[in-house]
């Protein structure tokens, strides 16, 4: 049997537990339906880019538990029945899931994946989904700030070197590729995932020479179509440049080009500016200056307004580790449990009223203005409802419902498509180059405002009439058995 990439042990324990105890129980294969979303949106940006989807379905194709994953369960020795172990050598993911589909923009609280299939399946698979999506989005969406700001620039991925291990570094790179990077240093992300693959040289190389004029010399003459020399080893303006300009005229006599310069320290505002006119005056003008060293979207904003002439911007740390914001916070949670021969919703509720989850198996429709062309708002049903395009829709706030719209001349489109039924999956993956660009046309269907990333207005994700309705109802019944049982 061919070892699953991601185990099924890739799990919490208390999954594991769960699966037993229903088993033990008899309701493990009670049919369940479950969301996963999150609640609130990283970086203070106005909107998320979903990533993770082929990892997840790479995931649950390929999950089973191997001889070796049984026999550690076993060592436990917690008691469990033999014939429990019997049960997961033939486990398989046998469930549905709709997702939408990767670099779509996605808001809070509104459902990226719904599964529906026995629950102890659905269990197991909690953990790694929102593993896999969590961090994936976050990349996704910081990787989007950063390419809303710098244009038609040049965005390569840097981070491997500071990623939270392969992984991450790897997931991480074609999730940078998602959210509008051109490229990454990553050479196994780049082989496995068809993701252009850029870089430049180190520090170490201009040291392993006797002077900068001969490392500079000996990698263009390695690489005399695409030299791109670091200047800032012992000092850029005094030293890396005028080496780097000497260089590029000798390339310019063999009639090349010197492909660009890179700046790793100091200001680089102030550097690029001056790099520019020192290249341009030497005739170097096709020279691109390349820029790297702690950058995120504010630095990057902030070198733009300070007239910074960067052309191409190498980003690590910051992109791949979701520097000023670690977690997106993203939840799965149960909405409904198939009990004599129907859907019943099924909610839980918290303290924090934003935390109260909304019952149901439910559908997204993205309501775009046909005369705009612009999303309106986005719309969470029961997946029985249907929108009637031809009459107005009245929106309004799930929680201030006195924040009310009426949108008229609409499309509804419907976010979550069937990826898996009964454990097959229906779903052709896309390239990642068609996901990149569904990315792209996705960012067109909304307004700046929603888009700029300092204080972005607050897209509107509003429940249909009946789900609320539901949802209402479903609560009183609950507090009125509460008060019932402690005669209140
Ligand atoms: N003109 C500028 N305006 C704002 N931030 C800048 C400007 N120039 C550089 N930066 C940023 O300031 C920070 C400088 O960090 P730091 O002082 O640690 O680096 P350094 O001393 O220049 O280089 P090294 O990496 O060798 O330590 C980096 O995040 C860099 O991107
Ligand atoms: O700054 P980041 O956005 O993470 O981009 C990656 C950094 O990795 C390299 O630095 P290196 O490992 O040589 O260390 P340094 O910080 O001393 O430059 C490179 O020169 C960048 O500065
Ligand atoms: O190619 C580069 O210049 C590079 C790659 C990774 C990290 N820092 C720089």
């Amino acid at each position: 049997m061919k070892k699953p990439t991601v185990s099924a042990l890739h799990t919490d324990k208390y999954q594991i537990t769960m699966m037993y105890a229903h088993w033990k129980n008899g309701s493990h294969l009670k049919r369940r339906a479950f969301d996963l979303y999150f609640r609130s949106l990283p970086f203070g940006n106005g909107y998320a880019v979903f990533a993770g989807l082929e990892r997840v379905i790479r995931y649950l194709e390929e999950l089973r538990f191997t001889e070796e994953d049984i026999a550690y369960l076993q060592s436990l020795g917690e008691g469990l029945d033999p014939a429990f172990f019997d049960m997961l050598r033939s486990f398989r993911f046998n469930g549905d899931v709709y997702a939408v589909p990767e670099g779509t923009i996605v808001f809070p609280e509104e459902p990226i994946l719904r599964l529906e299939g026995p629950i102890m399946e659905l269990q197991l698979v909690e953990t790694a989904l929102l593993n896999f999506i969590g961090y994936q989005t976050l990349i996704a969406t910081k990787a989007a700030r950063i390419r809303h700001i710098t244009g038609k620039d040049v965005l390569m991925e840097f981070g491997t070197r500071r990623a939270q291990e392969v992984d991450a570094a790897v997931w991480g790179a074609r999730a940078a590729y998602i959210g509008g990077f051109d490229a990454t240093s990553n050479t196994l992300a780049g082989q496995q995932f068809g993701i252009p693959i850029l870089g430049t040289h180190a520090h170490s190389w201009v040291q392993d020479f006797p002077s900068e004029l001969d490392a500079f010399r000996a990698y263009a003459s390695a690489f005399p179509n695409q030299t791109v020399l670091l200047v800032d080893t012992y000092d850029t303006l005094r030293s890396g440049l005028p080496h780097a300009i000497k260089v590029g005229l000798e390339l310019k006599k063999q009639g090349k080009t010197l492909a660009g310069i890179r700046l790793d320290s100091g200001d680089l505002a102030y550097l690029s500016k001056r790099a520019r006119k020192m290249l341009d005056e030497a005739g170097l003008t096709e020279t691109r200056i390349v820029a790297s060293n702690d950058l995120d979207e504010t630095t990057i904003l902030n070198l733009k307004s300070q007239g910074a002439k960067i052309d191409s911007w190498g980003v690590g740390t910051k992109l791949i580790t979701a520097f000023d914001q670690p977690a997106l916070g993203a939840v799965y949670k149960m909405v409904a449990r198939w009990e004599n021969g129907h859907w019943e919703p099924t909610l839980k509720i918290s303290s924090n009223p934003s935390k109260v989850t909304t019952p149901g198996r439910k559908s997204v429709y993205r309501i775009i203005d046909l005369k705009t062309g612009k999303a309106s708002a986005d719309l969470i049903t029961s997946v029985d409802e249907k929108i009637d395009e031809s009459k107005p829709l009245t929106l309004f706030h799930p929680q201030h419902t006195f924040r009310r719209k009426k949108v008229k001349n609409f499309t509804a489109v419907s976010l979550l498509r069937p990826i898996f039924s009964a454990g097959k999956r229906v779903y052709e993956l896309p390239s990642l180059t068609e996901i990149r660009s569904h990315h792209q046309s996705q960012l067109s269907l909304f307004w700046e405002e929603y888009l700029r990333i300092l204080n972005p207005e607050e897209y509107p994700v509003d429940l249909s009439d009946q789900l609320w309705d539901t949802k209402q109802k479903l609560l009183k019944s609950i507090y009125d058995s509460i008060r019932q049982e402690n005669g209140s």
